[in-house]
């Protein structure tokens, strides 16, 4: 029999753009899916609740967690490490559960290097200008570390073409329909290659 092991999906694209907003609607209506929750250095914000947000974690908690190979991917964003535990991730999906990952595009790109079998979803911004928006929006962030992420997510979308998939976040409700079709789409062609690799193996046992 063939073991079927659950899909890795990565979702990623510029700070601000909404990728976490995206990714609480999706999961409001996809509870077939994992989320992973990463690893971060940087402050709680006010609502934030760690263990479900992120783990938070000192510096040194994080580069132990490197030095041990404990972390799929991490990355140094604006000052602080993010990165995603392997264990979880790993342990998740070879259980048959689909994962999802939200992360910053560079940790993206390392995933790539390890998972070339994961489905990579870069969400993309109306503008530049709304992007900005977004962020000053949220009120998270200081002024200057707005310009910073600002100046980051223009050599993120430099990077879109590594990308299976493209979705644009105009309105939350169409990117997250874009996201779950991508996913069902997904589950289609592994099926088929399954099928076809049933009958290869049946094939060679006449
Ligand atoms: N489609 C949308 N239309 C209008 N506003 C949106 C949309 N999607 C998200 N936003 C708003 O944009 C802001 C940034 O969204 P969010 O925090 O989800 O972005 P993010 O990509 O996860 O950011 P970061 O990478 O910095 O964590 C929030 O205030 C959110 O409400
Ligand atoms: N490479 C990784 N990036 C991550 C991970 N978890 C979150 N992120 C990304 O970091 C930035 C900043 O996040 P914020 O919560 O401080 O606004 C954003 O783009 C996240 O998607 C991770 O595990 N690895």
């Amino acid at each position: 029999m063939i073991e079927e092991k659950g899909i890795l999906f990565i979702l990623s694209g510029p700070s601000g753009v909404g990728k976490g907003t995206v990714r609480k609607e999706l999961f409001e209506q996809d509870t077939d899916l994992r989320y992973s929750i990463s690893m971060t250095t940087r402050d709680i914000r006010t609502g934030e609740t760690d263990g479900i947000d992120y783990f938070y974690k000192s510096k040194s908690e994080f580069e132990s967690l490197i030095e041990k190979g404990q972390l799929l991917e991490y990355a140094q964003y604006v000052n602080n490490y993010y990165g995603t535990p392997r264990e979880y991730v790993e342990r998740t999906l070879a259980e048959g559960h689909d994962v999802f990952l939200e992360i910053e595009v560079k940790g993206a790109l390392q995933v790539k290097e390890n998972f070339p079998e994961g489905v990579f979803i870069f969400l993309f911004p109306p503008s530049l200008e709304e992007l900005k928006n977004r962020i000053l929006s949220r009120g998270t962030e200081t002024q200057d570390l707005v310009l910073n992420r600002l100046k980051e997510a223009r050599n993120e979308i430099e990077m879109m073409d590594a990308y299976d998939y493209v979705v644009v976040n105009d309105h939350v409700d169409h990117a997250v329909e874009k996201i779950q079709s991508i996913i069902q789409s997904e589950h289609c062609k592994r099926e088929r290659i399954a099928k076809q690799y049933k009958q290869l193996l049946e094939d060679e046992l006449k």
